[in-house]
């Protein structure tokens, strides 16, 4: 499967294309995937979340036999103007340095895309260090940077719409190769601090609830990020809807994120989210869309503050909780062998009446 860069649709119509309604899952496949588990040679229900995710793919992919053979990674990078707050313990330019460090193979995800036979699709959505075209990025700018969101809103209404529209792009792309799992990644110093300021907003918490480390900042370091989420959120307090504070609050490779797992609802591909910046970006899409949750399913509990909470917001079981917090779409990658398994188990067991096993008594 080879990643190719799509044209963005026209946006000119009377309601946005993200308002538009997501696919349904098939519940008829999910009884019979759920009555299949219940005949295989175990006790009911002992291959315990294995078997609810293998039912779930089966709904979500419309067939009896799930597989998760063609993976599909988008890895989305920006950077963020809130950077200048002194909020991340890495400076800006790392974000486009790490673009190279995607397409030439070096990075976590790049590693994890080729050990999985998963196709790796990077976008620069926008990096102020840019390194301008290198093969095997897709270049999707929006612009150098968001807007420091200490001082005025992150993005314009247009930007918005460019990066929920590449997230779009990309999805349009794995569609076209085939792909059974879209896995979104993401790269831009900064992030988590307009991910934990957008979850304030989205969900009413205070700063201090959902603002972590990040790439590794001292307690000094974290207690200042708080003091530069709470001043945003003074700022931006006037904001009415969820799209607004997306714009105000985000990062380009947020939207694209949300695009992304809003488009793969619109589509029919299941959605492994990755850590805290994927998950709020998929609060985000659930915001604009409710009807893309039942898409995505959560690959894992990050270390990052706050991750915790998005996810209980929503009712969402992560897969593993491994400390990870590198983000890239890095835990979802990690957990794809676990999904495989899942799928395996399903289709390959036999049931009580092939093997000659008896079934319960009680
Ligand atoms: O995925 C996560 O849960 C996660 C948690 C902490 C940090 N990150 C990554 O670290 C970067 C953001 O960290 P920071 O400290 O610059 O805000 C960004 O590139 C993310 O991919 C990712
Ligand atoms: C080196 C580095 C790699 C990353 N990958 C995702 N976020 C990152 C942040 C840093 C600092």
């Amino acid at each position: 499967m080879k990643a190719k860069n799509v044209e963005i649709d026209d946006l000119n119509e009377a309601s946005p294309w993200w308002s538009r309604a997501c696919l349904r899952v098939d519940e008829t496949i999910a009884a019979q995937a759920r009555a299949r588990q219940a005949q295989l040679t175990k006790p009911p229900g002992s291959l315990g979340r294995l078997e609810d995710a293998a039912v779930r793919l089966a709904a979500l992919q419309r067939t009896p036999q799930p597989s998760l053979q063609r993976v599909w990674i988008s890895v989305f990078a920006a950077d963020h103007g809130v950077a200048a707050e002194g909020v991340s313990a890495f400076p800006q330019a790392v974000t486009g340095e790490m673009l190279r460090n995607f397409a030439g193979g070096g990075a976590a995800i790049a590693v994890l895309a080729r050990s999985l036979g998963a196709s790796l699709d990077v976008v620069n959505l926008g990096t102020v260090n840019d390194p301008g075209p290198i093969k095997g990025v897709h270049r999707a700018i929006v612009a150098a940077s968001t807007a420091n969101f200490c001082e005025a809103a992150a993005m314009s209404a247009a930007q918005l719409e460019a990066a929920l529209a590449a997230g779009a792009a990309s999805v349009r792309a794995a569609r076209d190769a085939g792909a059974q799992l879209f896995v979104g990644g993401e790269m831009g110093i900064a992030n988590t601090t307009a991910a934990a300021a957008l979850a304030c907003a989205l969900l009413q918490r205070a700063p201090a609830e959902l603002t972590g480390a990040g790439t590794g900042l001292d307690a000094a370091g974290v207690a200042r990020k708080i003091a530069v989420i709470e001043r945003a959120l003074a700022l931006h307090a006037v904001a009415g809807s969820d799209h607004e504070r997306l714009r105000r609050l985000g990062g380009f490779e947020i939207a694209a994120l949300a695009g992304a797992y809003v488009a793969c609802a619109q589509s029919g591909i299941p959605v492994l989210v990755d850590g805290f910046i994927c998950t709020v970006a998929a609060l985000a899409a659930q915001r604009l869309n409710p009807g893309c949750g039942e898409w995505l399913l959560y690959a894992h509990r990050s270390h990052e503050r706050g991750h915790a909470a998005v996810l209980d917001a929503l009712h969402a079981q992560p897969l593993l909780d491994l400390g990870l917090r590198l983000g890239e779409g890095s835990g979802a990658a990690v957990a794809v062998p676990l999904l495989r398994l899942a799928c395996d188990l399903h289709n390959g067991m036999a049931t009580f009446a092939q093997a000659g096993v008896s079934g319960a008594t009680a």
